[in-house]
């Protein structure tokens, strides 16, 4: 009998499309201090101000991309638990930081296996963020002591150096690319300048200069764009390609603060003003689809990127339930070693 559970982690979606739980969502996401940073008065005031109108708007860009069985993110994140469960002799449970299912109640389900000892903490980010999986494994942390719960916690890491990963990304990639395409846009989800500069641990290199994540640091353990600039100069040497065939840019901004450059939205026009015709557009921050790949790229950038004169924006889709993934995920749930 195994002594370890697996726990997939993502980021979680709201109940339904209704207002009411979009804005229950919202409230529970961006009151989390890891993603907004702010003391709690200041916190609570802006969260309000935000949720007077993003709630709406949001509801309406969820109902455009929902699928008949619930929210893109979750359904997929369900169809990977399944497929790496039929491969594993050990327990599998997906849990989401903010909704359901909850942190809570997946180390609950695991901790009432017979037998289980060990967690094997998986957060489906390839990139490392306060506010994505610093903020997971901290609320684990609380439920392991609320409940005192006899496990220990085995968290993977950030994975976005892994050969097996960036060799699944980049196969899932080919075919895209093979189709024909003037440029591949890698678009990440955006970060405030601020939270890369509060996980710099030498305190002064993060966005010290304009090259600072090509420079070697102590930083980029845990710089979020350093990370995602690994992840493109990689993509870039697999798919085999011309430093004009691609880039990178950041989607996804909220609020007024300045957030990582640049910004998807003016790498669209750019690109159309260049005189791209048809673009390829892949998020390597998210391995499953969800609102931020479906409808802010697959349906808005790509409306923004026609009116600007170009002709095609094709989403290349996230890795979702491939199986090549599925395999490099079984891979990693039976040879990351037992946590002493
Ligand atoms: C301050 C705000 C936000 C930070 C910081 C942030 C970081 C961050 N988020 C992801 C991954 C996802 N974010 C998603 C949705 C989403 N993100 C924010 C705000 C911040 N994210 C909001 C308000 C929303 C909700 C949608 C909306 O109203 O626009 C999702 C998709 C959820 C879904 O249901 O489909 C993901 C996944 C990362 C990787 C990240 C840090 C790098
Ligand atoms: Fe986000
Ligand atoms: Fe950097």
């Amino acid at each position: 009998m195994s002594e370890r559970g697996v726990l997939l982690v993502n980021l979680g979606s709201p109940k339904s499309t209704q207002v009411a739980d979009v804005r229950r969502y919202l409230n529970q996401f961006l009151m989390d201090p890891y993603v907004v940073d702010l003391p709690w008065p200041a916190r609570r005031l802006l969260v309000s101000l935000i949720l007077l109108t993003r709630p709406k708007a949001s509801a309406h860009a969820y109902a455009s991309i929902w699928w008949e069985d619930g929210s893109p993110l979750l359904v997929i994140s369900r169809r990977v638990q399944q497929a790496l469960q039929q491969q594993l002799d050990m327990p599998v449970e997906l849990a989401m930081r903010y909704g359901e299912p909850s942190i809570e109640q997946g180390l609950l389900a695991l901790a009432a296996r017979p037998g289980i000892r060990e967690v094997l903490f998986m957060p489906q980010y390839p990139q490392h963020a306060d506010s994505t999986i610093t903020t997971s494994v901290h609320e684990a942390q609380r439920v392991i002591k609320q409940h005192g719960l006899d496990i220990r916690l085995n968290v993977v890491p950030a994975f976005y150096d892994r050969p097996d990963y960036l060799a699944a990304l980049a196969d899932s990639m080919r075919p895209y690319l093979a189709q024909g395409f003037d440029h591949l846009l890698l678009s990440y989800h955006g970060l405030p300048e601020r939270h890369l500069r509060k996980a710099d641990p030498t305190g002064a290199h993060c966005l010290a200069s304009g090259d600072c994540c090509e420079r070697a640091s102590a930083a980029h353990a845990t710089c979020y764009r350093a990370h995602c600039s690994y992840v493109s100069r990689e993509l870039a040497a697999r798919l085999e390609l011309a430093p004009e065939q691609c880039s990178m840019a950041f989607q996804s901004r909220l609020g007024r603060d300045k957030w990582i450059e640049p910004y998807t939205e003016n790498r669209i026009d750019e690109l159309a003003a260049q005189g791209v015709k048809r673009l390829l557009v892949a998020c390597p921050a998210f391995v499953a689809d969800c609102i931020e790949t479906l409808e802010e790229i697959g349906d808005r950038a790509r409306e923004q990127f026609v009116a600007a004169g170009g002709e095609e924006l094709v989403l290349i889709p996230c890795l979702n339930d491939d199986p090549q993934w599925v395999k490099v995920l079984a891979d990693w749930a039976r040879n990351t070693p037992v946590q002493a």
